[in-house]
């Protein structure tokens, strides 16, 4: 069966990596794509690469027959995400790749967005996106919250130490660096080559970045207790890819053991051999999360490096394995994408 996929935000970045995975989906059609600025062009004068598909013109939201969707990716930016959530068929699928869902705690949401959220009553309804760990939910969902993409790579090292008890709960450092393309694809100032280019810059310093939000939810809820950790992102002139290391206080070999049965037989996260550190090089343009585990030098302090690419498994590779599962197909189709490598 061939389920009929409308896509919001189709003039981004992440619109348009999921249109580059779904054209190598066997039963995945796209029929609508929207724009707001960029309503009335085609995909090809927007994004040249995808010049070989045969695809819709961009359209306003307004203009789509969501009676003729099946599924339907939100790729837009935070706040106008649940505005026009809210307003969707109640029967429609929809995975959303925004902030807007994420926090199940409104006040949570509200501390670390600025203000109330429009559409509480679709955000009580949302399964967080995290796939490996809410596989079950997602299958029976109608509305997926796509995780951040710093938040997905922390969580992907962290998560499973945390559930298992096996790291020291109040000592946890997560030292993040991201890619450019995370930032999305409008201008902004810092963002230019001349400013970002030969350079490298901490943001979000002293615990301020929104995705502490997710982190916070999902630790707190694995240890049954509240977790803070300290994070740190960086933004690299790299245009994709996050590489994330966490600094733990635990035994190496119960660290690795931890994350080797937790990953076991999942499709996309694979843990490196022991003591060998991942790269952002191996993971570019794929669904895949490499994990390495390095034993410090001293002795009970480990450190967990992963990569991944914050457009695929950090954003559009993850929405599309939830909706697969969603869907009922097969969760890795159109996703086993070798990584693009040099
Ligand atoms: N980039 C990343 O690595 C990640 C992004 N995300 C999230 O995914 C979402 C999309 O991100 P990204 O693709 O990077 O963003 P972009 O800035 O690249 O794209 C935003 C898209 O939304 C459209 N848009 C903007 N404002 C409106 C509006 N008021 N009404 C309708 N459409 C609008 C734009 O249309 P137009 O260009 O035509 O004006 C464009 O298609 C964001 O919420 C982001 O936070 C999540 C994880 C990772
Ligand atoms: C370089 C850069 O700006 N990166 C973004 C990551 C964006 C992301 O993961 O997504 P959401 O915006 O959907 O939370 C940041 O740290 O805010």
């Amino acid at each position: 069966m061939t389920h009929k996929i409308a896509i919001l935000g189709a003039s981004g970045y992440t619109g348009a990596e999921l249109v580059r995975l779904i054209a190598t989906h066997p039963n995945m059609d796209i029929v609508a794509l929207s724009a707001d600025r960029k309503a009335g062009m085609e995909m090809a004068a927007v994004f040249p690469h995808l010049r070989h598909l045969s695809l819709p013109t961009l359209c306003k939201i307004d203009e789509i027959d969501f009676a003729d969707v099946d599924l339907c990716f939100c790729a837009l930016p935070h706040a106008t995400s649940q505005k026009v959530i809210r307003n969707l068929p109640k029967s429609l699928k929809v995975v959303d790749l925004s902030a807007d869902f994420r926090l199940r705690d409104p006040e949570e949401y509200a501390k670390w967005y600025g203000g109330a959220h429009d559409a509480l009553e679709c955000q009580a309804e949302a399964v967080y996106g995290l796939t490996e760990f809410y596989r079950d939910e997602i299958k029976g969902a109608r509305l997926v919250a796509g995780t951040g993409c710093n938040a997905a790579t922390g969580q992907y090292v962290l998560s499973p130490l945390i559930k298992a008890g096996v790291v020291d709960l109040d000592h946890i450092i997560l030292d993040l660096k991201c890619a450019v393309s995370g930032a999305g694809r409008s201008l902004k100032e810092n963002l230019l080559h001349a400013e970002l280019s030969e350079g490298y810059h901490a943001y979000a310093v002293g615990g301020t970045h929104r995705h502490l939000g997710e982190f916070d939810q999902e630790f707190s809820r694995l240890a049954g207790r509240d977790v803070k950790i300290q994070f740190t992102p960086h933004l690299v002139p790299a245009n994709r890819g996050i590489l994330a290391t966490a600094y733990v206080h635990g035994s190496a070999q119960e660290v690795y053991d931890t994350l080797v049965k937790t990953y076991d037989g999942e499709p996309f996260i694979k843990v490196l051999p022991f003591g060998e550190a991942p790269s952002t090089k191996h993971v570019r343009a794929s669904n895949f999360c490499h994990i390495g585990v390095v034993a410090d030098r001293i002795d009970g302090r480990v450190i967990v490096v992963a990569a991944l690419d914050n457009l695929t498994k950090g954003s559009s590779g993850q929405a599309l394995q939830n909706a697969n599962l969603m869907l009922g197909e097969a969760e890795t189709a159109g996703l086993m994408l070798a990584p693009v490598f040099p």
